[in-house]
């Protein structure tokens, strides 16, 4: 027998409406737009856009995506609920905005515990199971393919387990095409989702879907639980983004199903973009993607552990549970004072440097970075630092473009509340002595600039670069202000970026070390010759 599109197995994507339901988050009808055509190209089979008649800026989303999204993978869903107790499918405004919007493919959401149906609905088991097969039979009439979205289905189970599985069968018999199971509430754990979802098949015979929040902790394992147990459509959001503490991340999900349960759920390819795709929709939605999420994280991959280290040199396998190009991501080492020689060694390859036939430099830089980082520096954020700290080891010289005589901010509280912010540098660079004034928004930015008037003459390629972040850290706590302090910069060149580091027990004095660190790597990038 020929497989069906319906035969699939339902990757279906609900980031632009339960995902849009996570606090902090506010789409513009552009941003929803813009989310649609990310999950377009990942190949999810389905992305809920909305609820169309209830949200104004849903209905405006179905209207534009119609007419400005060329879907190529994904179908578009309009979600909303079942008739209102005591009116017709056909006359409820609700309904008839699901049908207005044009998608192809509705989701309803429906009541399936008994006291959902009896406190938040009011009206009585039967009326709920008939606005259930009303609606699907509408729908199905109009042309539409639906699923429903059985809420409180697993709290609704533990009471009355007949009423939840009557509202499954009343769905399916109507003409849902899949009768999704719902953790509304977030408490299940992945053992009691596989016997429901078990049961729940033996007895109707419904195609079933799962939908999970992440109140425990548990929505992606709830999620794959449920599909070993046969559920074939999987409710996702985009980085796990959700009501509450979010619902089942996409990414995990999919990923677990190809690459650990050998399923095919996305086109070819598919997965090797995830990681650009996650961070992408991260930018859209205003977050700042997380470090630390599995497979498409930034630290997904990254190792600190000179132990890892090690076993990686020799086979990275050892350490890591996927080769990180499979979702697009990368193997990163970090250096720190944890790191042994073979952390070096392959953070040295990571840069470009190769240190494997020098074992006594190797070492010597691990016993610098050790002494270093107990200082306070860090080196694993500020891999341009550790680069020059490592040039330097295996040239026996730092890498200079000047020396400084000396440098000087000041400060100056006005009467009227503002402040002036004044800096001198006193420098040596190409056998030349120059001094510099410059005024700025603060004493590290007047620093700055001061040591721009001074170089820019003789190292034009300073003018490209632009300091894009600063990070203060006071070291320790205790000792209030007169703490030693970290700091680190991130400066690009338009083209690309580098972090450097700088410890002191005074602010400026370790901001002014992390600018030089952050100039010298930029003209040692640039392929300047190192000169003071
Ligand atoms: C589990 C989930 O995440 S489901 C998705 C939830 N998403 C949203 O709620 C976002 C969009 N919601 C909205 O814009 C509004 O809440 C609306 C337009 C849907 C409803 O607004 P209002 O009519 O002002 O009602 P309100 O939100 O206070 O109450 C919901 C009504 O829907 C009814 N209702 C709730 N679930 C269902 C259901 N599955 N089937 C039919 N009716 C339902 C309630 O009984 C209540 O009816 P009542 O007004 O007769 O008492
Ligand atoms: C439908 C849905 O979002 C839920 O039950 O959580």
């Amino acid at each position: 027998m020929t497989e069906t599109p319906e035969d699939r197995f339902h990757v279906f994507d609900t980031t632009l409406r339960d995902g849009a339901q996570r606090e902090g988050i506010n789409l513009s009808v552009s941003d929803k737009l813009a989310i649609a055509r990310h999950l377009d190209d990942f190949g999810v089979g389905f992305i809920e856009g909305g609820w169309p008649g209830a949200v104004p800026r849903d209905t405006e989303f179905f209207r534009r995506a119609r007419e400005e999204v060329p879907f190529r993978n994904a179908e578009l869903v309009a979600f909303g609920s079942t008739r209102k107790a005591g009116v017709r499918a056909e006359d409820d405004p609700q309904v008839l905005a699901l049908l207005e919007s044009k998608a192809p493919v509705v989701c309803l959401v429906a009541k399936s515990h008994d006291r959902h149906v009896e406190l938040a609905l009011r009206t009585t088991l039967e009326e709920n199971l008939a606005m259930v097969a009303d609606t699907v039979a509408f729908l199905r009439e109009q042309g539409r393919r639906v699923f429903v979205d059985c809420e409180h289905f697993f709290d609704g189970y533990k009471g009355n387990a007949a009423y939840a599985k009557q509202v499954v069968s009343a769905a399916h018999e109507a003409g849902a095409e899949v009768v999704v199971l719902c953790d509304t509430n977030g408490g299940m754990l992945p053992d009691g989702v596989r016997d429901v979802v078990a049961e729940v098949l033996a007895a109707t015979g419904a195609r079933l879907g799962m939908h999970a929040q992440d109140d425990t902790g548990c929505a992606v394992a709830n999620t794959l639980a449920a599909v070993d147990a046969g559920a074939t459509h999987v409710q996702c959001t985009a980085n796990g983004y959700g009501e509450r503490v979010g619902n089942a991340n996409l990414f995990p999900v999919v990923a677990a199903l190809e690459l650990k349960r050998g399923m095919k759920v996305l086109p070819d390819g598919a997965l090797r973009e995830m990681t650009r795709i996650s961070h992408a929709i991260a930018e859209v939605v205003n977050l700042t993607p997380s470090t630390h999420q599995p497979y498409v994280g930034v630290s997904a991959f990254a190792h600190k552990a000179g132990l890892h280290a090690s076993a990686i040199k020799v086979d990275p396998d050892l350490y890591q549970h996927i080769d990180p190009e499979e979702v697009g991501n990368t193997m990163r080492m970090l250096v720190s004072d944890m790191a042994g020689r073979a952390s070096v060694e392959l953070k040295g390859r990571e840069l470009g440097i190769d240190l494997s036939g020098d074992r006594a430099l190797v070492g010597r830089v691990v016993d610098r970075v050790k002494e270093q980082e107990l200082k306070g520096y860090s080196y694993e954020a500020a891999d341009a630092s550790f680069e020059l700290l490592l040039r330097a080891e295996a040239d026996g010289a730092p890498v200079r473009y000047f020396r400084t005589e000396s440098w000087r901010a000041i400060v100056e509280d006005r009467p009227d509340g503002s402040h002036a912010n004044e800096a001198t540098v006193k420098l040596w660079a190409k056998g030349e002595r120059i001094v510099a004034t410059a005024e700025g928004k603060g004493p590290v930015h007047a620093l700055d600039r001061a040591l721009r008037v001074a170089l820019e003459q003789i190292y034009p390629q300073l003018a490209e670069f632009e300091l894009v972040d600063y990070k203060v850290r006071i070291l320790e706590g205790t000792h209030g202000t007169e703490s030693t302090t970290r700091v680190l910069v991130t400066t690009s060149d338009g083209k690309s970026e580098w972090s450097t580091v700088g410890v002191a027990d005074n602010v400026i004095a370790a901001s002014w070390q992390a600018l030089d660190d952050a100039y010298a790597y930029g003209l040692l990038r640039a392929g300047v010759e190192s000169q003071e």
